[in-house]
């Protein structure tokens, strides 16, 4: 996306490796948005590593891909099958909850494994590549299914009146390598011309909502308002938000979905109100292997990340400061999972699909042999 005129994905590469010299990759230091525009160089394995395990670049789709290139920094010098195991088993241990993280590494394995030592590290380098290529076309795809739903609701609006729509977290650009997912329908129906308004639930307590999707928002000119997280079923129950579009990390082939804390919240309080409730995703989100939303291994991160929150002061120094007694015990779920029955549909790649077994099932026919 542009970002101040200037074209941008989140993850790029730097450097292909050359004689004598390692391959790199850059991104956008997530951890610093919205108030620096950074970005840092990954020249290792764990460098990509920390990368995901601190959130320098987070969001399923995103975490898929700098694993992947994670995979080609770690065989700069040893493409053994010892290192390849062990670059696996390194990134794969970096976050729990987004299935794109086993799906990219699955993948990345999967080619290199029966290819001779010397070819893996150029083999790894291109099938990253397409990864990363890939995400962007697929997001580009949910656009083009989700525009859709908001075509059929701007159609229902007198004039001067917004399609308003509810996300939560990011599931931007900043999320994927491009477009974003929740967030593709609505940069294609502002480039339509559709008028629309997002509300943007600040996603406590790492402020994905606020640090990013505000972000990236107001960088592509969508109108929107920050809200605190819990003020969407307020606006539900007056008409004030047409539907809700968000992400997940893991959906299962029942269709449950797990989203950032707060989600099923919304997807309650959707249904009360008979809003419908979307959930944008690329296949590689799907776990065909597992049945129940409840069997997805759910973060748990730092207590830390709820008790203390990061800011600018006035003078434009970054701080972080404390907002509970600092020995308050914290409790850090950094994932919910909404039961299919509360999923009004999934935009996906492949168009719009029912959350239930054998719709997914029907339309995703040649995946769920490559379930592992
Ligand atoms: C297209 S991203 C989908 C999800 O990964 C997103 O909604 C989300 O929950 C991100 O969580 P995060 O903890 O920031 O990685």
């Amino acid at each position: 996306m542009k970002v101040d005129g200037k074209d941008w994905r989140t993850i790029w590469v730097e450097r292909l490796p050359a004689e004598g010299e390692g391959g790199a990759v850059g991104i956008i230091d997530q951890t610093k948005l919205p108030h620096r525009l950074e970005t840092i160089t990954l020249s290792t394995l764990d460098d990509a590593a920390v990368a995901i395990s601190d959130m320098l670049v987070r969001g399923a789709p995103l975490i898929g891909a700098t694993a992947a290139y994670g995979v080609a920094l770690a065989l700069r010098d040893d493409a053994s099958d010892a290192r390849l195991s062990s670059a696996y088993d390194t990134l794969y241990a970096t976050r729990p909850t987004a299935v794109n993280l086993r799906w990219a590494l699955d993948e990345m394995l999967g080619l290199l494994k029966p290819l001779r030592h010397a070819e893996r590290e150029a083999a790894a380098w291109k099938r990253a590549g397409e990864i990363a290529n890939d995400d962007v076309a697929i997001n580009r795809q949910i656009g083009e299914t989700g525009l859709e739903l908001i075509r059929s609701i701007a159609a229902t609006k007198k004039p001067g009146e917004k399609v308003n729509i509810l996300t939560h977290c990011n599931a931007g650009w900043l999320a994927t390598v491009d477009w974003g997912t929740a967030t593709a329908p609505i940069y294609r129906a502002h480039e339509e011309g559709i008028d629309i308004h997002v509300w943007v639930d600040e996603t406590r307590p790492r402020n994905q909502g606020a640090y990013l999707t505000a972000w990236e928002l107001g960088k592509a000119g969508v109108d929107h308002h920050l809200i605190v997280d819990n003020t969407g079923g307020h606006l539900m129950q007056h008409g004030m938000v047409d539907l809700v579009i968000v992400g997940t990390d893991r959906t299962t082939a029942s269709g449950d979905v797990c989203n950032k804390i707060g989600t099923y919240l919304k997807a309650l309080a959707a249904h009360d109100n008979d809003v419908p409730f979307y959930v944008a995703l690329p296949s590689s989100t799907i776990d065909f292997t597992i049945d129940s939303g409840f069997d997805i291994p759910i973060e748990e991160r730092s207590g830390r990340e709820v008790s203390i929150v990061g800011g600018i002061t006035a003078e434009g120094t970054i701080v972080e400061v404390q907002i509970s007694p600092t020995d308050t015990p914290t409790a850090n779920y950094a994932f919910d999972v909404t039961p299919a029955r509360l999923v009004t549909g999934l935009i996906t790649e492949r168009g719009l699909v029912s959350a239930d077994r054998a719709a997914i099932a029907e339309r995703f026919q040649d995946r769920i042999g490559n379930a592992a």
